[in-house]
């Protein structure tokens, strides 16, 4: 039971799963569903100040952390542009993380979000 007050925390949540759903399913090697650890990226917690991954976006989501779709897509684009900052652009990491900006960056769109809104009410 959702009281009318709360019912727009429902509906951006049922939203903000479905977009983090269909950004994940185009990161097949799972580079971005974790926290990037020092084990595997020699140095990273002290180049990457503010660090993001999709399983933390979803926490996020799930704690109601993000107002709008706009905060979402903050941290969809600090994640990507970190693995942009710690990996050469020759490495795959960098060309995953560029790959899945640009299909984000549209996904995330006004019109594609209108076009949701519009199919969500
Ligand atoms: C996102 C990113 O920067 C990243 C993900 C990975 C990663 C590799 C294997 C499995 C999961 C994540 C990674 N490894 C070395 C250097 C950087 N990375």
């Amino acid at each position: 039971l959702c009281t009318v007050k709360g019912s727009d925390g429902v509906i951006l949540k049922q939203m903000l799963n479905y977009l983090v759903k269909n950004l994940q399913n185009k990161d097949v090697n799972e580079f971005f569903a974790f926290p990037v650890t020092d084990t595997i990226a020699p140095g990273y917690s002290s180049i990457i100040l503010h660090p993001m991954d999709f399983s933390t976006m979803v926490a996020k989501i799930e704690t109601g952390e993000y107002a709008n779709v706009m905060e979402f897509k903050k941290d969809f684009i600090l994640m990507c542009n970190n693995a942009m900052t710690y990996n050469r652009p020759e490495t795959i990491y960098y060309k995953e993380a560029k790959r899945l900006l640009h299909l984000g960056i549209r996904q995330l769109s006004k019109e594609k979000l209108l076009h949701l809104k519009k199919t969500q009410s």
